[in-house]
């Protein structure tokens, strides 16, 4: 006669039969599938899980999932989750919703109802207006399922653009992350990877050795730096799986739950007087209009505790993206860099800055942007790769966002790229400029040279000729009291009291209203 326990027409039996299934659930994965996983310095799906959350706040869902498929013997291997655990928990606190593929089951390929699994969870999360983080770690689809795993993938794609500025969307890139299956995260708001053991590609190295003859591995192909510094497909380059998570932490304390709510804020009121550390900023800007400086300094000097989460911090270097708190509450910084191409503005950083600006104006984050920008790169290549459609991007974003704008111009702002930078004109509510700016159409030896061509070449000395009329030029023009006495500028500040003025300036702004003519949607350059 079978034990009490494992008869499973008793109730003390079918309570042991649900804790034997959770037990397989668990350990779905075998055993030396989960060695292999750790081996290559990688969490298993469940463990990430733990990471993310808070503790013991996971709640599971269909765990006792299992596919119906039946092609080349799959029908007998038929593991309870299917290769994906998925539910929902706290991050701080906050709910969110988490899927997280599972490498050792399938080698985490999606078949139709790990695909289920997905949808129902970021529906879940639609529907309650939390976060979704997906976790990324799997072979894309599942090759046995055939045309139903891509229908799941499609239906997965279309929740992302459902989502999109409705909840924030993670996407962390764990592992493998090939074919169609890159298509989600690149439609979430941020992805992050990690070094050397996450790889994005539509084709992989093989294919592209067949079809183009170019010898490529996976590292250089899709490897975390290349999608970091080259495509810019990534937010962010984690060193490991932990350093990744507490990444995805971080990004979600800046952002609110949905768009129908705001970040969560630490507020404290700050002080206003004028600091040590503020006077610094009176420093910051060289004599020379050529010597470069680091942007980061006046950032950080207006943010709380310096704090600065920079967001693909190693693409597009000449333009800063990143969030920070002013007065406890969330904001995001667009910042030319001087430091890198005179803090020009070319394809990839008006790309770049575009996105981060419709992000926090999706999520009702403000923007601070400042402003110090010689104008747009110059070059065939730039022309040729569409800079000016895609150039366009940032005016679209900045003009469309209704979020408090403030604008600080610290040194150049030159033509066309003085009105892409957040400009009065394009919306910004409130446009400071330091002494040191300089707003105009352009340098002063660009303009001698056309106004003055003619009288150069005529004079006696054409060196000293252009050294006086630059300075004419530069004492007429250089500066922002041009641009004040229009009120393009609303105020010419002390760098030390930017902090000040930032401050005040959020504090009136955050009952701003503002709306655009009712559409079916934009139709911004793409
Ligand atoms: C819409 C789309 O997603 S189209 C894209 C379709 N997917 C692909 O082209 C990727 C196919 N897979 C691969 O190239 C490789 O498996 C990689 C790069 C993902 C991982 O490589 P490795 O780390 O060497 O792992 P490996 O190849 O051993 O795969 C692990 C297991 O997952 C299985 N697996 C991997 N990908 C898939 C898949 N797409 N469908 C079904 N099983 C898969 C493997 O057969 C293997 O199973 P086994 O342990 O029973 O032998």
């Amino acid at each position: 006669m079978s034990e009490p326990q494992s008869d499973i027409h008793t109730t003390a039996g079918k309570l042991a039969d649900l804790t034997r299934r959770i037990d397989e659930a668990t350990h779905a994965g075998s055993a030396r599938a989960v060695e292999k996983q750790h081996a290559k310095g990688k969490l298993t799906a469940r463990e990430r899980v733990e990471l993310l959350l808070d503790e013991g706040s996971f709640v599971e869902l269909d765990e006792f999932a299992r596919h119906r498929s039946t092609n080349f013997g799959i029908e007998k291997n038929r593991p309870y989750g299917d290769g994906v655990v998925t539910g929902y928990g706290t991050v701080d606190g906050r709910p969110v919703c988490v899927y997280s593929q599972d490498f050792t089951i399938f080698g985490g390929s999606l078949g139709e109802v790990y695909g289920e699994k997905i949808v129902k969870v970021m529906d879940f999360a639609l529907k309650t207006g939390c976060p979704v983080i997906g976790i990324n770690d799997g072979g894309g689809a599942r090759i046995q399922e055939g045309v139903v795993a891509l229908g799941l993938f499609a239906e997965i794609f279309r929740r992302n653009v459902h989502a999109s500025g409705v909840i924030p969307q993670i996407s962390l890139i764990v592992g493998p992350c090939a074919g169609g299956a890159v298509y989600s995260p690149a439609i979430t708001d941020f992805t992050v990877m990690v070094d050397q053991t996450s790889h994005m590609f539509i084709t992989g190295p093989d294919v592209i050795k067949t079809v183009t003859g170019e010898d490529v591995g996976f590292e250089e192909l899709g490897g975390a730096r290349t999608h970091n510094t080259t495509s810019g497909v990534a937010h962010h380059m984690a060193g490991d799986e932990k350093d990744a998570i507490e990444y995805v932490k971080s990004l979600l304390s800046y952002l609110p739950s949905n768009n129908l709510s705001e970040a969560p804020a630490f507020p404290e009121e700050a002080d206003l007087a004028v600091t040590d550390e503020d006077r610094e900023l009176d420093t910051l800007i060289p004599d020379s209009a050529n010597q470069p400086y680091d942007m980061h300094s006046a950032i950080e000097h207006v943010l709380d505790d310096a704090e600065f989460l920079e967001t693909q911090a190693l693409f597009a270097p000449n333009i800063i993206t990143g969030f920070g708190r002013v007065e406890g509450h969330p904001v995001g910084i667009v910042a030319n860099q001087p430091m890198q191409f005179a803090g020009c503005l070319d394809i990839d950083a008006s790309e770049k800055a575009a996105r981060f600006v419709r992000t926090c104006d999706a999520f009702n984050v403000p923007v601070i942007t400042f402003v110090d920008v010689p104008g747009f790169l110059p070059g065939v290549d730039q022309e040729y790769g569409g800079i000016i459609r895609r150039g366009a991007k940032l005016i679209y974003a900045y003009a469309e966002a209704t979020v408090p704008l403030i604008t600080v111009i610290t040194r150049k702002a030159f033509g066309g790229a003085y009105d892409v930078m957040g400009s009065k004109h394009l919306g910004a509510d409130l446009n400071l400029a330091w002494p040191t700016a300089q707003v105009a159409v352009m340098g002063a030896q660009g303009a001698v040279n056309i106004l003055h061509r003619r009288t150069i070449a005529a004079a006696e000395d054409p060196d000293a000729t252009r050294a006086e009329l630059m300075a004419d030029y530069e004492d007429t023009l250089l500066n922002p009291y041009v641009a004040a006495e229009r009120g393009y500028v609303d105020a010419v500040i002390m760098p030390s009291d930017t902090r000040a003025h930032i401050v005040k300036g959020l504090r009136q702004l955050r009952t701003k209203r503002e709306s655009l003519p009712p559409k079916k949607h934009g139709n911004i350059p793409l």
